[in-house]
């Protein structure tokens, strides 16, 4: 180490712009050549060229990584993170397939992943939201209930405890309420945007990237913007069917040792389907994953 060796975590992305803290102090960060594979979370070392600005030398080894591909490219979305939520609401209604996508990612990633159900204050259509999302809370995944808007000290005191020591990333489609749940959480969210998208430089495209913050209770959070695809093209077929954990059971049980558990015959995970233990909904996505990764570019 020389005195110009640094460590920092990458705090903000945007293109090949980074923006790492160090000890407090945020740095404009740009990786040697046209490497793009720096995540928001990474621990990077890093070499001082200029007052503000450094090169990431070094990305340390990480405990997790979550992104997203298709055929032609993947994009990093968070590393270190040791829990997801996935915001749900209401209403809008939310899209199972994106939910679904994201909980496989996060089993395939080893990250915890929770559902975060907001706009409970919306009567008429809690009792449809609770019934779709009791698919995922059959499953295991824990769903709070919160409505940020009517009751936002509640929320902060059911969320709080679940982010603290946590590495924690926050997901949903646009509408979900993922910006109020954040500005709740982190009370100068606002301020902390403007920060890093002056010192990121990124102009007027600052609600575009994908930022961490401390959280003032111990913790940290990474919002990223909303998603509306979520490509999971890297994952393998065996990978695939491990990430859907109701098939656990049944992984083995097929007649063929390399059954796809598409159409073969004394497929046990189709008998789950057919018998409803497993629900049709999420091995129809499994279906449609699967087929995706077989694609192959020509
Ligand atoms: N009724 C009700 N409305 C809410 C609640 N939380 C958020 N909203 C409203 O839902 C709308 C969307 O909230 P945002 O926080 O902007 O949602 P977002 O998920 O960040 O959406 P994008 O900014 O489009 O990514 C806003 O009009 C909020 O006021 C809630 O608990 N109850
Ligand atoms: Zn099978």
């Amino acid at each position: 180490m020389t005195k110009h060796d640094l460590t920092g975590t990458i705090v903000a992305a945007h293109g090949r712009h980074y923006l790492a803290d160090v000890d407090g102090e945020f740095l404009q960060c740009v990786t040697r050549g046209k490497k793009t594979n720096v995540a928001v979370g990474d621990i990077v070392h890093l070499k001082r060229t200029s007052n503000d600005q450094a090169v990431i030398e070094k990305i340390a080894e990480r405990t997790t990584l979550l992104y997203r591909s298709d055929q032609y490219k993947s994009k990093l979305l968070a590393a270190n993170i040791s829990r997801l939520f996935i915001v749900i609401a209401t209403e809008p209604s939310f899209a199972d397939d994106l939910v679904s996508r994201a909980l496989v990612a996060c089993e395939a990633a080893g990250v915890d992943a929770h559902l975060i159900l907001n706009k409970v204050d919306l009567e008429p259509n809690l009792a449809r939201a609770r019934e779709r999302a009791s698919l995922y809370t059959r499953l295991g995944y824990p769903l709070h209930e919160v409505s940020a808007k009517t009751h936002p000290d509640d929320t902060v005191a059911a969320l709080t405890p679940l982010l603290q020591d946590q590495s924690s990333i926050l997901i949903g489609q646009s509408g979900m309420g993922k910006s109020s749940i954040v500005n709740l959480l982190v009370p100068d969210a606002d301020i902390a945007v403007r920060e890093i998208s002056e010192a990121l430089d990124t102009g007027k495209h600052t609600t575009t990237f994908t930022r961490l913050y401390k959280l003032p209770a111990g913790g940290t959070l990474i919002d990223s913007p909303g998603f509306q695809e979520f490509g999971l093209y890297h994952l393998t077929e065996g990978m695939l069917e491990r990430a859907f954990v109701e098939f656990k059971p049944y992984l083995g049980g097929c007649k063929y040792y390399n059954c796809h558990h598409l159409a073969e015959p004394q497929c046990a995970v189709l008998q789950a389907v057919a018998d409803g233990k497993i629900a049709k909904l999420r091995h129809e996505l499994y279906a449609q994953l699967l087929h995706e990764s077989a694609q192959t570019l020509y």
